[in-house]
């Protein structure tokens, strides 16, 4: 049998779900043994990756998220296009099969897919029904809705909201929301990006609007935790959390209250024709480095991954999407979305109309930008900075930044 190594970042029941697929799959054959490997965060899994591949010693499959795309997509020969792998071993291929927020994330200028995705997400805004109708308010579709009942519920003593990965949803989906660019060169998508359309006018005037909203207590900033934010909603000290579809599956196991979801909220000011966001979540990557034998095993596994029946067993387990139009229709012929509509509202967000902007982005030093940007929101949610002087240094700090990735990749 020969040994097919998987490292992930998936942990929690997010885990246990990757182990049973892998289970599955190696029950359904004998030539090939997948073996998963959490190895921690998505960016300690990346670093983990490369550190590997450049040792000689890389696991067949790595798991990127989006926000180490161009790190995985630009690093000389670490990973082999998917699609070739995939045609090279005899399998069907074709990116039309997937559903179109998908398609593109992870695909090169051309469209040819680099990257598989796999647990692709979106973020979405989740709320307290009970909260909400104890309130007697709708689940807000704009911000300038949200602003409304953020104050209804504090009339009536509750936190507005909080939200998780602010870079991710406040600034990179932001952008895609409204259908705005969030970098030069097409996103990084037609060569490497020297400038982030970070310090704009809508984002200072977003970033404002949280501020104050913050000062009210309609907006809870918990810091650049993913979990200190998510869990004050389960805890109902906030009665909405903005966060990923992704965390559908876990969210509605642990509630003890009656959870909504709905679309990531837009501001009508600013794109009254609000679309699709971006994916998030991550891609699989297959490395080099690995005999023939090994690659066809690695083809396989991701044949077996986009199946629809896989698709739609990962999507209902964990509420990340189906990333294949078949596997949508399945899942939709199923009647799943009859029973729990809220389980549909990543996928039809990702389906709503795209623009120039939404097709994703291709950012170096990505992760290391993300964390400049955490460290000035934590600044101006505490009040030691203003929106102006932190964007500023988010924008000189990020230059310098993406301008050093640009000259490793000529
Ligand atoms: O929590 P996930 O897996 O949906 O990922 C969220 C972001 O896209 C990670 O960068």
């Amino acid at each position: 049998t020969t040994e097919i190594t998987w490292w992930h970042a998936m942990g929690g029941e997010l885990g246990e779900t990757v182990n049973q697929l892998a289970k599955e799959y190696n029950a359904s054959q004998t030539e090939y043994k997948v073996v998963p490997v959490y190895k921690g965060s998505y960016v300690e899994t990346l670093t983990a990756g490369i550190a590997a591949f450049r040792a000689g010693e890389a696991p067949n499959i790595l798991q990127v998220a989006d926000v180490g795309a161009a790190t995985i997509m630009n690093a000389p020969g670490v990973a082999k296009p998917v699609q070739d792998i995939l045609v090279s071993a005899g399998y069907d291929f074709h990116s039309k099969d997937y559903i179109a927020g998908v398609r593109n994330f992870y695909a090169d200028n051309q469209g040819k897919m680099i990257g598989m995705p796999f647990n692709s997400s979106t973020p979405v805004l989740y709320y307290n029904k009970d909260i909400l109708n104890k309130v007697g308010v709708q689940p807000p579709k704009t911000y300038e809705d949200l602003e409304k009942v953020a104050a209804r519920l504090k009339d009536k003593g509750y936190a507005g909201f909080s939200q998780s990965l602010t870079p991710w949803i406040m600034f990179e989906n932001f952008k895609s929301r409204h259908n705005l660019p969030l970098a030069d060169q097409n996103n990084g998508y037609e060569g490497p990006a020297t400038k982030l359309m970070f310090n704009t006018p809508d984002m200072r005037m977003h970033f404002h609007k949280l501020k104050a909203w913050s000062d009210k207590g309609y907006y809870k900033y918990y810091g650049s935790d993913w979990d200190a934010n998510q869990t004050p909603f389960e805890r109902q000290e906030v009665a909405m959390w903005m966060g990923s579809s992704g965390s559908f599956g876990g969210l509605r196991n642990r509630v003890k209250f009656s959870l909504g979801t709905t679309y990531l909220p837009y501001w009508d000011s600013i794109n009254h024709n609000a679309g699709r966001t971006f994916i998030g979540g991550a891609a699989l990557f297959a490395l080099n480095g690995h005999s023939k034998a090994e690659e066809k095993g690695v083809a396989g596994f991701f044949h077996y991954l986009t199946k629809a029946d896989t698709q739609v067993f990962w999507h209902e387990a964990t509420g990340y999407v189906p990333v294949t139009e078949a596997a949508y229709e399945q899942a939709k012929a199923s009647g799943y979305y009859k029973k729990q509509p809220d389980a549909e509202i990543g996928v039809k967000q990702l389906s709503l109309p795209g623009g120039d902007w939404t097709r994703g982005y291709r950012l170096g030093f990505y992760p290391q930008i993300q964390q400049i940007m955490h460290r000035e929101f934590d600044n101006i949610f505490a009040g030691t900075s203003t929106v102006e002087d932190s964007f500023d240094k988010v924008e000189k700090e990020s230059q310098v930044l993406l301008k050093r990735f640009a000259r490793t990749v000529k």
